[in-house]
C-alpha cells in the first residue's frame, strides 16, 4: 500500500515500466528457473562473439534468448494466479500451470535446435582447424 501511495508523484508511463521492471527484478531474485535461463543467455552470448555469428544469426540468437525469458514470466504469472485461486488440488490448477510449463518447454526446445543449427558446424569447423 505504502508503494502505491509513494507512487502517486509518477507519471503513469513511469509507473508501468516500474511495475514491470520490478516483475524481472522479482523474477530473477525468486524464480530457480530464471537463473539458470539467465546464466544460458550468458554463455551462448559470449559463445556467438567468439564465433563472430553474422547479423542473421544473431537476431534468432536474441529470439530464442528473449523468448525464453519472457515465457518465463508468463509462466511465474501463470503460478502465482492459479496459488491465488486455490491452495488446494485441482485438476484445472494442474492443467493451467502444466500448460504454462510446456509453452515454456516448447520454445526451449525450439531454442536448442537454433543453437545446434548455429554453432554445431562452426564447432565442428573449429575442431577440424584445430587436429589438422
Ligand atoms: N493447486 C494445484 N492443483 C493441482 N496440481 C498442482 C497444483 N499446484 C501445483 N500442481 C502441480 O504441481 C506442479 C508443480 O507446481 P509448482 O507450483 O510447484 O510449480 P513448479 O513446477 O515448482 O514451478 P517453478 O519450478 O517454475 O517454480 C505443477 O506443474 C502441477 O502439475
Amino acid at each position: 500500500m505504502n508503494m502505491d501511495l509513494n507512487d502517486k508523484n509518477k507519471s503513469p508511463l513511469s509507473k508501468t515500466f516500474s511495475y514491470a521492471f520490478s516483475g524481472i527484478v522479482h523474477g530473477l531474485g525468486q524464480e530457480r528457473n530464471f537463473r539458470i535461463h539467465t546464466v544460458a543467455a550468458i554463455l551462448v552470448t559470449v559463445l556467438s562473439i567468439l564465433m563472430r555469428i553474422s547479423s542473421v544469426e544473431w537476431l534468432f540468437v536474441i529470439l530464442s534468448i528473449f523468448g525464453v525469458f519472457t515465457l518465463e514470466l508468463i509462466n511465474s504469472a501463470i503460478e502465482r494466479v492459479v496459488d491465488l485461486t486455490t491452495s488446494e488440488y485441482h485438476p484445472l490448477a494442474k492443467q493451467a500451470k502444466d500448460l504454462a510449463a510446456g509453452a515454456v518447454l516448447v520454445y526451449s526446445i525450439m531454442s536448442v535446435i537454433i543453437a545446434c543449427i548455429i554453432f554445431i558446424p562452426k564447432l565442428a569447423h573449429l575442431y577440424k582447424m584445430l587436429i589438422q
